[in-house]
């Protein structure tokens, strides 16, 4: 061994890859073994070599080698000296060098590993003491420590206590074991009163094979530190710092050759459990440190974790016997020792360098470091500064384009929603539509689509560029979840073309210009510039395009009973909705200070007007929309309260009354109006119709399809989105009845109405997001919801109400696939879902393009 003062001096601090030194002991054979005449099967031909002398069989020489090389190999007659001097000396005196370092001794069951372990330990301790005694330059300390895992449990053999320590992970130190005792070792003598004491406190108990067998893995430990004395206590001290482990490990054993049984046999368990482990560490170490190394699965793995695969050097010495009885053994012994060769540590010299010394190498790096960029600098950092000069030059080029182009898109929607306000505030200010407001608050904004029998009109689709920014719902598109923005209040929708009627002539709304190509920032910018008061158009129609296909036509039409098909599966949804959430507390818990809805909410299903409205589109559900107003939905809700609650909830005797009207888009004045509300106002007598338009069909006898009494003039200009304005109630009778049943009873209790809707409101856009995403299916029947924010409560009842109708479907569906009504189950009802959540500027952007084109 070198000077430790130069070593010190240059120390290995980077360290180096070191295979392990794997030696074999071959134990003589013992009494027991000679008296039933076991025979010696192996031979050691030479130093590095051992051999199993007799015949294999064709099937053993396929399985096992017969001659086995080591670093080292020991005859029966080798003396323990001789195997410390040879195969652990170095290793472990190299402590003192400030490397770790670790021997241990592995082996079956009495075949010799506490033997020439205790042998080995004292040889090395005294050939420490010795090495100290001579380097009087250096001031040593050492710290002994002992502990054993007997059952998985640790145990410190130095104290009396028998509590099991914990371990804990040290960053710096891996797996230290918690509050075990260090004795400062003062001399030769000092040692041997502490190894018999840990020797007393050992489990050891006797089996077939051995009397004295170890029952516990034992692991010595001797950390040294020291310092060269003529540094001590100065800017320059600085110290190395290293144990060294002794292992004695338990011997693997079969519970049929130690005969053991009970506690015998639960040890037996234990160590071989952990003996596996250990194997499994060091075959998958001998393949390199790629994948998953199980070190954890034993503590005693945990425990040597450095000693295995990191900074340390480490000895192993497998012991065996040479009889013929324990061939298998051996050989399993073989085996280990053969993995174990292959496997490389990368021990390094730990310095322990004083604070002081520390700040002043760290002074001296930070020196080295900024000479070297003033000297290699300047060229570079030219070169960087040009480069980033021009990305951010191109950077703020794109920002001033994106910012005209938001600015613009804002003017326009302020300008849209202007008049809209204006629309609606008229509409405010009328006294009819007050009194109607006052007696049916649940007014609802509708468009019918037809689109089915366009197909001769199908738009170009290359002249919707917006279609980009208008999605479709369709799970598997979002199976791996791309393309949903992180707000939770805005979706993109992929496949508009699928999903929504578009038509290239006579749109219907056609709404402010913008680059459809930017329509994801443009609507997110004019979002913002929005704010709350615009917040966003839901989209959720009900579509049965292989079953459900409807021309365009009158009340008679097949188209109608088309219609009604599509109804009756709404109102089957409904239903299922009805029954299904009768007990759940979750969903019943969001109706607090909601009107009931009608089953027109629900299931809004095209008029017979509607349906002829649009010449060249399928009606195949009239859908909802209603404009968004400048004032704050919420606050709005909260307004309108009193008079919600004021409000019969659920229609009055006589049942359903609506009344419809078109939202009409004029291009040149870029405003919307309400063309059948204005008519309605403009004549009492279709007020008086609309009030007394009622809805006739029976909630049970699929009659959802609600009377229209009201077609406008423009219902017959082609237009495409017809939006109407409608006006629910329901039959009571009926209609209490089911909302009883399904806990929508309008009878709330006082607390119930206290929860606020905005924050339930949040959380249900979230439940959507994962009822889409757990809705993987690709969809025949789609249902479409637009719904465009505005004040009115009736928006969120009916969006609660589909809601529902959505928990409950999922609700079912997780429960399993049991057939709920007319064989119609949950699951087929739940994929018949697809939702579209539109914001408004990516309607406004849809409804432009439809103008350009
Ligand atoms: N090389 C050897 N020369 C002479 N006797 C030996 C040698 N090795 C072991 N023995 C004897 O064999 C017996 C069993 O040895 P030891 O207790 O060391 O085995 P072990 O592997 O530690 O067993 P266990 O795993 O059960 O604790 C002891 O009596 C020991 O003296």
């Amino acid at each position: 061994m070198g000077s430790i003062a130069e070593e010190e001096a240059m120390p290995n601090l980077v360290g180096s890859e070191e295979r392990i030194l794997v030696s074999v002991r071959v134990r003589p054979l013992n009494e027991k073994e000679l008296i039933r005449n076991d025979l010696s099967e192996w031979e050691c031909i030479n130093d590095t070599t051992i051999m199993y002398r007799s015949n294999l069989s064709a099937t053993e020489r396929s399985l096992y080698p017969t001659a086995y090389t080591f670093d080292r190999v020991f005859r029966t007659d080798s003396p323990t000296k001789q195997v410390y001097e040879e195969a652990a000396k170095e290793v472990a005196l190299s402590v003192l060098s400030g490397i770790n370092s670790s021997i241990f001794a592995y082996g079956q069951t009495s075949s010799g590993k506490t033997y020439t372990m205790s042998g080995i330990t004292d040889f090395a301790i005294a050939d420490i003491f010795n090495y100290i005694e001579k380097h009087t330059e250096r001031e040593f300390v050492l710290k002994f420590s002992a502990l054993e895992i007997y059952n998985e449990s640790v145990r410190d053999l130095l104290s009396v206590d028998s509590t099991p320590l914990r371990l804990l992970d040290d960053p710096e130190k891996g797996t230290v074991v918690e509050r075990l005792t260090e004795e400062t070792l003062r001399d030769w003598s000092h040692f041997q009163e502490l190894i018999s004491f840990c020797e007393a406190q050992r489990q050891i108990g006797e089996t077939a094979l051995n009397e004295v067998s170890s029952r516990s893995h034992q692991i010595l430990r001797l950390t040294i530190e020291s310092s060269a004395r003529e540094f001590l206590g100065n800017d320059k001290m600085s110290s190395l710092s290293a144990s060294v482990n002794f292992v004695d490990l338990a011997g693997s054993e079969r519970s049929s050759q130690t005969n053991s049984a009970g506690t015998r046999l639960k040890e037996g368990c234990h160590i071989n459990r952990s003996l596996l482990t250990l194997g499994t560490v060091i075959r998958k170490l001998s393949k390199g440190r790629n994948g998953h190394i199980p070190f954890r699965d034993s503590k005693l793995t945990r425990i040597l974790q450095s000693s295995l695969a990191g900074n340390a050097k480490t000895a192993i010495i497998c012991t065996m016997s040479p009889a013929r009885s324990h061939v298998e053994q051996t050989r399993n012994t073989l085996l280990f020792a053969s993995c174990a060769k292959e496997v490389t540590t990368n021990a390094k010299v730990n310095v322990v360098v004083s604070d002081k010394l520390l700040v002043k190498q760290l002074q001296k790096e930070l020196a080295r470091l900024e000479s070297e960029l003033k000297n290699s600098g300047p060229t570079r950092l030219k070169f960087d500064s040009a480069a980033l000069l021009k990305e951010k030059d191109l950077q703020i080029e794109r920002l001033k384009k994106e910012v005209m182009d938001v600015s613009m898109q804002r003017d326009l929607a302020q300008s849209q929603i202007k008049d809209m306000l204006q629309v609606v505030g008229d509409d405010a200010s009328s006294t009819e539509l007050d009194s109607l407001g006052h007696q049916y608050p649940k007014l609802r904004v509708r468009s019918s689509f037809d689109f089915e029998n366009q197909t001769a009109e199908r738009p170009n689709l290359s002249n919707f560029d917006c279609i980009e920014s208008v999605r479709s719902f369709d799970a598997s598109q979002y199976s791996d979840g791309h393309s949903i923005s992180s707000d939770d209040n805005y979706f993109q929708l992929p496949d508009l073309q699928k999903n929504l009627p578009v038509r290239i002539s006579s749109p219907a709304i056609s709404i402010v210009s913008g680059d459809a190509a930017k329509n994801d920032l443009d609507q997110k910018n004019v979002e913002d510039s929005l704010g709350d008061r615009c917040r966003e158009v839901r989209c959720i129609e009900s579509d049965d395009l292989t079953t459900n296909t409807h021309t365009h036509s009158t009340a008679s039409s097949p188209a109608v009973s088309g219609l009604t098909e599509v109804d009756n599966r709404d109102k089957e949804n409904l239903d299922l909705c009805s029954s299904g959430l009768k007990d759940n507390k979750e969903i019943n818990g969001l109706q607090e200070r909601f009107v009931l809805p009608s089953p027109e909410k629900i299931s809004p299903c095209p008029t017979q007007s509607s349906a002829s409205s649009s010449k060249t589109m399928k009606l195949t559900r009239s859908r909802s929309c209603k404009a968004s107003l400048m004032r704050d939905p919420f606050s709005d809700w909260f307004d309108q309260e009193e008079m919600i609650q004021n409000t019969p909830p659920i229609g009055r005797p006589g049942g359903l009354q609506r009344k419809t009207y078109t939202l009409n888009y004029n291009p040149n004045a870029e405003r919307l109006s309400w063309a059948g509300y204005e008519n309605s106002l403009g004549r009492a007598s279709d007020a008086q119709n609309m009030k007394s338009s009622t809805y006739n069909g029976s909630y049970k006898d699929n009659s959802l399809a609600p009377v229209r009494k009201e077609k406008n003039d423009l219902e017959s200009s082609n237009m495409q989105a017809n939006l109407e304005v409608q006006e629910t109630g329901m039959e009571s009778d009926v209609t209490t009845k089911k909302f009883k049943d399904v806990g929508l009873d309008p009878l709330q209790s006082e607390e119930e109405k206290q929860l606020e809707w905005p924050s339930e409101f949040k959380r249900l856009q979230k439940e959507i997001i994962e009822l889409w995403h757990a809705c993987n299916v690709s969809l025949v029947h789609r249902t479409y919801f637009f719904l465009l924010f505005k004040g009115d409560p009736s928006d969120s009842i009916y969006m609660e109400v589909e809601l529902r109708r959505l928990f409950y479907l999922k609700q079912t569906f997780d429960q399993g696939n049991q057939t709920v009504e007319d064989g119609l189950t949950p699951e087929s009802s739940y994929k018949s879902l697809n939702f579209c959540v539109i914001t408004k500027p990516t309607m406004r952007s849809f409804c432009k393009q439809q103008e350009v084109s």
